[in-house]
Parts: C-alpha cells; sequence; structure tokens
C-alpha cells in the first residue's frame, strides 16, 4: 500500500506520532494509501524548519537566482507531467482531460507566472517637494512576510495549492503547506520536484492531517506563522481569521460561491449552452466559480433548459483514466451525503427535476464509489435552500428573466460574490449588467478563463483580499518606504 509522508526540512518523514490515516478512492471507495498524520510536533517542526530557511541559503539568493529555482521547479513538474495526472486522478477521482488540460498546467504556470511578475514588477517612487526646496525621494522596498502557512482545499488539490506556493516563494517566503485531508498526493509529490531542483531544505514543507485539534489547526495557531493563506469552506474561513487574530497575522482568503450565470436572448446560443454546462458540471460541480444559479432570459428559456437537460445527460461517467469518460464522482462519501441532502430538499421544497436527482446506475467494480447525477432544477422561489447555499455539487437551478434590472438584482441576492458568467452578443449590455454584478470576477461570453495577472477573489462571504499579479506580491510580500531628504 502506498504511504504518503510529510516533507519537513527536505525530508519524507512518517512523523512523530507515528499515526496514519486512509486515503479512499473516489471511484470506488477503495483505500488507495495511507497518509501520515502530522502532530503538534511535527508541525511544530516544518514551522521551524520554515523559519530557518528564511535565513540561510534561501534568504540570501538574488531575485534572479530565486526566479532560476522557480523555473526549474515548474520544468520539473512539466518533465514528471504524467506522475502528477495519475496522482491527481488518483486523489480526486476526475477525468484525465481536466487533469491534462486545465489542473496540472496551471500548476506548473503558478510558479512561471509569479517567477516573471517578481523579476518584472517595479517597487513605487514618489519624490516629494519640501520646506527648504531640495526635495525628498520616497522608495518602496519588498520584503517577504516570512513563513506562509498554506492550507489548501480537495476540489482542485495541486491548482489551488501552487496558485499559493508559487507566488509566496517568488517573493522569498518559505511555506507550511497543510492539503486537504482528501488530497494529499500532489503536494507530497511536489516535495520531491523540490529536491530534486535543489530548493533548499525547509522552504518548502507540507504537513498531512485534519483540520480541527489537527495539522491544520496547529499550523494556524502556531506563533511563527507570519501569513496565513487559506481557500476552502467560508465557516472554515471564520475559524482561520480567528487563529490569525493571534499576533495579527496577515490573511488572504478564497471562500465559498453561489455564483449566477446570466443568459439573454440575444447570446450566441450553442456557445451559451456550452459555456453554462462547463460553469456547472465541470469537476462534478466542485468549483467555487462554478455557477450553481442560472438566470435564462424569458424567450429562450425553454429552449436553453431541453439543451442543458440534453447535455447533462449525456455525460459519460467512467474512471478517470478511461480516457472515454468525462465526468467523475464526488471526493467522498461524505460530501455525496451532503449533496444528495441538496437533492433531496429541492423535491421537498417543490423544485420540477428537469433532470437528475439521484444515483447513477454504476458497473458492479465502481458501485461503491461516490457518484452522482448531473441535476437540474426549475420552479424554486429563490428563498429556498439549494438557490440560496453553496451545494458544491453537479447541479443547478434555471429560472426566467424578463429585464437587466431584475436579473442584476436576482444575481445580487446572495451572501456570496465570488463570481459570474454572462452571454449576450450586445457589448454595452455585458459592460453595464457586469458593473452592476457585486462579485470579484465576472466573465462574459466565456467561464473559467484565467489570466493569472489579473485579480482573483471575492467580495462579501466569498473572500478576503485580490491574489494573481501584482496583487499576490502586496500579500506575500511586507512593502516598506523609504525616504531620502536630499
Ligand atoms: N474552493 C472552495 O470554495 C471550496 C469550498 N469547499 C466547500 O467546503 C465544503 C467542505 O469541504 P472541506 O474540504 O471540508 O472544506 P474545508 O474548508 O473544511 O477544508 C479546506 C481545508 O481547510 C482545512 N481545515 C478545516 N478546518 C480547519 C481549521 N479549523 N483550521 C485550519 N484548517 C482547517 C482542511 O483540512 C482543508 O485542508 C465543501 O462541501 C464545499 O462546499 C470545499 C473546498 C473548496
Ligand atoms: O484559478 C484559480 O486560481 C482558482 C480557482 C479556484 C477554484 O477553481 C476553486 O477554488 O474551486
Amino acid at each position: 500500500m502506498q504511504q504518503i509522508k510529510n516533507f519537513i526540512n527536505g525530508e519524507f518523514v512518517i512523523g512523530s506520532a507515528n499515526k496514519f490515516f486512509d486515503k479512499r478512492s473516489p471511484v470506488n471507495n477503495q483505500v488507495i494509501a495511507q497518509i501520515a498524520e502530522a502532530s503538534q510536533a511535527d508541525v511544530d517542526a516544518a514551522v521551524k524548519a520554515a523559519h530557518t530557511a528564511l535565513n540561510g541559503e534561501w534568504g540570501k539568493m538574488t531575485v534572479d537566482q530565486r526566479v532560476e529555482m522557480l523555473y526549474a521547479v515548474a520544468n520539473e513538474i512539466t518533465r514528471r507531467f504524467e506522475d502528477f495526472v495519475a496522482a491527481e486522478m488518483a486523489d480526486t477521482g476526475q477525468p484525465n482531460h481536466v487533469m491534462r488540460h486545465v489542473f496540472i498546467p496551471r500548476g506548473a504556470a503558478n510558479f512561471k507566472v509569479f517567477a516573471d511578475v517578481v523579476k518584472n514588477v517595479a517597487a513605487e517612487s514618489f519624490t516629494m517637494a519640501t520646506p527648504d526646496g531640495r526635495g525628498a525621494v520616497n522608495y518602496a522596498v519588498r520584503n517577504p512576510k516570512g513563513v506562509v502557512g498554506v492550507i489548501s482545499p480537495w476540489n482542485a488539490p495541486f491548482m489551488l495549492m501552487t496558485w499559493k506556493v508559487g507566488p509566496a516563494l517568488a517573493c522569498g517566503n518559505t511555506v507550511v503547506v497543510k492539503p486537504s485531508e482528501e488530497t494529499p498526493m500532489t503536494s507530497a509529490l511536489l516535495g520531491e520536484v523540490m529536491n530534486a531542483v535543489g530548493m533548499p531544505k525547509g522552504v518548502f514543507n507540507v504537513v498531512n492531517g485534519f483540520g480541527p485539534d489537527s495539522a491544520g489547526e496547529f499550523l494556524t495557531h502556531h506563533p511563527m506563522v507570519d501569513a496565513i493563506t487559506f481557500t476552502g469552506e467560508t465557516r472554515t474561513g471564520t475559524a482561520i481569521m480567528k487563529a490569525a487574530a493571534e499576533g495579527m497575522r496577515d490573511i488572504s482568503f478564497e471562500l465559498g460561491g453561489k455564483n449566477a450565470g446570466v443568459v439573454f436572448a440575444d447570446a450566441n446560443f450553442d456557445d451559451a449552452v456550452n459555456g453554462i454546462f462547463r460553469s456547472v458540471f465541470l469537476n462534478s460541480g466542485q468549483v467555487c466559480l462554478g455557477t450553481e444559479r442560472v438566470y435564462v432570459e424569458r424567450p429562450i428559456f425553454d429552449k436553453f433548459v431541453a439543451a442543458l437537460k440534453a447535455k447533462a445527460e449525456a455525460v459519460k461517467y467512467g474512471r478517470p483514466e478511461d480516457h472515454g469518460s468525462d465526468y467523475g464522482p464526488l471526493i467522498s462519501a461524505e460530501h455525496k451525503q451532503k449533496v444528495m441532502s441538496y437533492y433531496k430538499k429541492a423535491v421537498d421544497e417543490g423544485a420540477t427535476v428537469v433532470t437528475g436527482g439521484g444515483v447513477p446506475d454504476m458497473p458492479d467494480d465502481l458501485k461503491d464509489g461516490h457518484w452522482i447525477q448531473p441535476t437540474i432544477w426549475t420552479g424554486l422561489p429563490e428563498t429556498a435552500s439549494v438557490v440560496q447555499e453553496e451545494i458544491f455539487g453537479p447541479c443547478c437551478h434555471i429560472r426566467p428573466f424578463d429585464t437587466d434590472e431584475e436579473v442584476i438584482k436576482l444575481a445580487n441576492d446572495t451572501q456570496y460574490g465570488l463570481s459570474t458568467t454572462i452571454w449576450t452578443t450586445n457589448l454595452a449590455r455585458a459592460h453595464t449588467v457586469a458593473a452592476k454584478i457585486d462579485v470579484g470576477i465576472t466573465w462574459v461570453n466565456s467561464w473559467f478563463l484565467r489570466d493569472l495577472r489579473t485579480a482573483f477573489g471575492g467580495s462579501k462571504q466569498s473572500g478576503i483580499g485580490r491574489e494573481g499579479g501584482v496583487h499576490s506580491l502586496e500579500f506575500y510580500t511586507e512593502t516598506r518606504n523609504i525616504c531620502i531628504k536630499l
């Protein structure tokens, strides 16, 4: 049986508690690996190693040397591409093509792009007048924050973990990563990559375990962690924020969403159907940017619902490594139970089930996996649980609308504010509506089209702060101003 160990100070270690927990495959619920759980002492050792590394060889590197190191990491990820694809498929059960074309390439890009950003983005400088007429010059320098705690989720494990580790290292910090207990494999592989490229010991560390009373909590409460970056559930964000308050540590949070898709009657119909389908069902709906509320302008409502239904009914369930399959299971039995409870609630609250709503009939070898049908509802009021609460599953509610003002109000009627996708051929309308929807990211005639130099994050309860491009520099460095009187 494969063992996944912690990675502390450049070494793979089981840890002081000699304790393991099971990693089960989402496709059939079989145990596929044993994960070494980090104790409080192990987390302490990882944080201290990261702290020591700040003042060693890593801390003394020039920006150019760091940049070269990050390029080497990206190249090594690309060289071991198939290993990363296999590990992520085993952990998540999601299709080969999604790993190959979206999640794993993004992991390498997360190192390259931020290497380029730190190399090319200047810090600010201002000259000022002084009473004696000689003036003064101000210039900013960016220093690493220190040890960054990275808490990452299970839905796109490698992409979301490296989205934080890439910029943190580019800025000269060191990191301790706590991957989700559901998906530890690619973080461990990244440890191998770090050793292969000669990354100094202690710069990158991984501690495995759970949240409360385990590695997640030990890490976020550790007094030598200088900043915490987290992607996951809003409620977990609240707990981490409380931990970060001790010692006034900085935080960057990307949290949940209940994102709206808006389809106007003038949209290119096929593009809109394909785009909304992808935004609802990619990764079996386990994407924080995913659409769970769809608003369609009334003249095309029936036709749109029928087209989305046809596509949802055509998904090909199957093992991720089977190139014919395009739809995977949910991550865990627990998550399946949560999503199924929403499928039941929708019916209890009076939804019309357009398609799905249950569990597919799978062959014997996959029967115990966490499979669930893509599901579409109509006919619910906006107050219904499945229209208000983040489900994080392959499902959406579709409702007709008549005016721009109405759909803006509907889209904004949520505690979340992460993303929106708008489909229209009327550019003026796209601008006007986009400006009025209170989210961090709006896509027009597209979804999940990512330029890593742009600001990324959520408003309202979907997050705190922005990452991406220079915004990541803001979070991962301490900007200091130096004022010189001339
Ligand atoms: N990107 C997103 O917006 C994501 C949203 N979710 C939502 O969250 C729900 C639950 O999924 P989970 O993986 O359990 O999300 P979660 O927010 O509980 O876990 C994310 C990470 O935080 C860690 N964690 C949990 N409690 C912690 C604590 N008190 N202190 C420090 N670390 C802690 C977990 O071990 C994991 O590494 C999903 O059903 C979904 O609705 C989950 C994953 C990603
Ligand atoms: O593209 C990114 O940087 C982040 C994407 C986030 C998700 O897909 C998620 O958290 O589900």
